[in-house]
């Protein structure tokens, strides 16, 4: 395979667009801009009014780099089984298009560069981030992926780190608010996957990954699709009980909750060709909605109070 590989690369001239589009594909760029504005809110929600350039340049330079590396890293870790299916064949690693040196050579210099910036503003973000790169691309990709149906949901914490890692890059310390939107993001995983999980069961059981509809069927996981969405709904309520956010965020996260239930429950109970693929896209608008609303509500408390 190598060498008619390496013959039809001679003979075919890879355009440089093409090669960077590659390299880009590898970092995962939607799913790290979600990271980035979860990481941005926990950098606003750390500070009354907003936070400083510097931070927000650092901070969420370096948070993007760390996240993008460990996305190289989990294509690189995972390409035999990327191959395997129908929705990551055609994967750069999966399908030789990049040499496995050269990206592990990528995510470690987006790795690194990332690192130095975090060490920048404090170690303690700067460690944190580099403990979520390894939960993600080592202890999920290398090893919870293939080791148990729970994979994402223990899996889903490094995930859930980045509004802890843009707080602690404001402030140098664990705060236990910051702790609230890893909650939120964590309790948001599961639905989130297992709803493209179903969607995508055949292609999972065909590559031999022990994801929960592979596992336990697709009606248990749309049970628990549904029970996540209401620990959701529960978890959601917990940054207005504890004061830290209002009542535009009361009302606006309960509404894009309820919709994540409902849609859970259309899921369960009244199925329809097509529904498992439109609650994943639901639960992406959700978490962005939801963290936007976090904000404006913050920005209103702060308004009001008359901080300028
Ligand atoms: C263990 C945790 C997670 C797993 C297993 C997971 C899995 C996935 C998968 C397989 C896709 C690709 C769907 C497709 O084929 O189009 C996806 C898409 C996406 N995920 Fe997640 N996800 C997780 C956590 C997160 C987190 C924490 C975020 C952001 C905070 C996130 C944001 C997104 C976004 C924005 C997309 C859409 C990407 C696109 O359209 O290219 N995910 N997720
Ligand atoms: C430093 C830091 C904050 C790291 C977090 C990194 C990160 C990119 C988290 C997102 C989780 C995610 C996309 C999981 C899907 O992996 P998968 O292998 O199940 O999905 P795939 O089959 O599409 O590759």
């Amino acid at each position: 395979m190598a060498k008619s590989q390496g013959l039809e690369r001679l003979s075919t001239p890879i355009s440089t667009t093409a090669v960077w589009r590659d390299y880009l594909t590898m970092t995962k760029p939607k799913v790290v801009a979600m990271l980035l504005l979860t990481a941005l809110v926990g950098m606003c929600l750390a500070v009354p009014t907003i936070p400083t350039i510097r931070v927000v340049v650092f901070g969420l330079t370096g948070i993007g780099l760390q996240s993008a590396a460990a996305a190289v890293f989990n294509h690189v870790l995972d390409r035999r089984f990327d191959a395997q299916m129908a929705r990551t064949y055609h994967r750069p690693l999966a399908k030789g298009r990049i040499a496995t040196s050269k990206a592990v050579l990528f995510a470690c210099v987006l790795m690194v560069s990332g690192f130095i910036l975090l060490w920048q503003l404090n170690p303690l973000t700067a460690w944190l981030t580099m403990a979520s790169l390894v939960g993600y691309a080592v202890v999920y990709t290398v090893w919870l992926k293939h080791a148990t149906p729970q994979n994402i949901v223990i899996g889903g914490l490094a995930g859930a780190a980045p509004p802890l890692l843009g707080w602690t890059a404001v402030t140098g310390n664990l705060d236990p608010h910051a702790l609230l939107l890893v909650m939120l993001v964590f309790a948001w995983t599961p639905p989130h996957f297992w709803a493209l999980a179903i969607h995508r069961r055949d292609d999972y059981a065909k590559a031999g990954i022990p994801m929960l509809p592979v596992t336990h069927g697709i009606e248990y996981t749309k049970m628990m699709v549904l029970f996540y969405t209401l620990l959701l709904f529960a978890v959601g309520l917990l940054p207005w009980l504890t004061a830290m956010s209002g009542y535009v965020y009361l009302v606006g996260s309960s509404v894009l909750n309820l919709g994540f239930i409902g849609y859970a429950i259309k899921l369960k109970f009244f199925d329809t060709t097509g529904h498992a693929w439109a609650t994943f896209k639901y639960s992406i608008w959700h978490l962005l909605a939801l963290f936007v609303v976090l904000l404006v509500d913050h920005w209103w408390i702060t308004w009001s109070l008359g901080y300028k």
